[in-house]
């Protein structure tokens, strides 16, 4: 069963007048993983494509998406895949590839459909892309992995990059996750925005009760969404996108826009925020 939501893009001065419920129905969304059920967000933020694959017992091909108006999703997009369950299998016409927990599957332009089986549960991204790039598996030791923060500032994190020019070329996607040290509680603290590039982070590896308090909006005028585990925050290009938890947890980091240089941030320090 496929399930797609859309969600338009807002301007950031209308942003600023919302409540909670509609902070949510805008910028969060949840419920993307459910058995036997592939659920997608499509989003006017780059038409990037968020959502959830689980195969469960049986198996799940993504083929045709109606809003699209394409014959094939992948027709005229790239696609990224992490499996956050357990091993589970991806395969295209161009082969099948058995993903761990933790893997990324990258897949070109014209991929064709999509067929997700066995104990994965899959987090799908896909942004449109100009030309066809070979599709790859990459697992954990081929990320280029770049430490950052400090047990004292509670922001002591490891960040996994796979589809990152380091690592592998894409059109659009930038993707990979993250991860934080025992006790540290802070991603993407200093926070930062890219008006070249909208985000979305997944939430995972969380316990049922445990919390991550996103933080959104402008620098100074910021909001918060309060995300349970394997939940997102869709980031739009004015946006921050910074966190701290309740308790530990992960979480998936993907962009795409107008460049894939990871570097092209504009940092803003707590003094400026408000
Ligand atoms: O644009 C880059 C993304 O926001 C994330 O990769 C940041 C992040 O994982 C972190 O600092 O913890
Ligand atoms: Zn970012």
């Amino acid at each position: 069963m496929l399930s797609v939501e859309t969600r338009h893009a807002v301007h950031q001065d209308h942003a600023k007048g919302m409540d909670t419920d509609e902070l949510r129905r805008h910028f969060h969304a949840g419920g993307l993983f459910r058995d036997g059920e592939i659920r997608l967000v499509y989003t006017h933020y780059d038409r990037f494509v968020l959502g959830g694959a689980v195969p469960g017992a049986g198996k799940l091909t993504l083929d045709k998406v109606e809003e699209t108006r394409t014959a094939t999703f992948l027709e005229r997009r790239e696609m990224a895949v992490v499996n956050i369950g357990a091993t589970g299998e991806v395969s295209t016409q161009e082969g099948s590839w058995t993903l761990e927990r933790g893997d990324v599957l990258y897949l070109g332009m014209g991929a064709g459909p999509v067929t997700f089986s066995g104990g994965g549960r899959f987090y799908i991204t896909s942004a449109p892309a100009h030309r066809t790039l070979p599709s790859r598996l990459i697992r954990l030791s081929e990320a280029n992995s770049l430490k950052l923060g400090a047990t004292e500032t509670s922001n002591k994190r490891t960040i996994n990059q796979f589809v990152h020019p380091l690592v592998m070329e894409s059109c659009q996607l930038v993707l990979g996750y993250t991860t934080l040290e025992d006790g540290s509680v802070w991603n993407t603290m200093p926070a930062h925005v890219h008006d070249r590039r909208m985000e979305a982070y997944l939430y995972f590896d969380m316990t049922e009760d445990q919390r991550v308090l996103h933080l959104m909006g402008e620098p100074q005028q910021t909001r918060h969404l309060i995300v349970a585990n394997e939940e997102a925050a869709i980031s739009p290009p004015w946006s921050i996108h910074s966190g701290a938890g309740t308790g530990s947890y992960t979480f998936i980091w993907a962009m795409a826009g107008d460049n894939v240089d990871y570097t092209d941030m504009d940092f803003v320090s707590m003094a400026e925020m408000k």
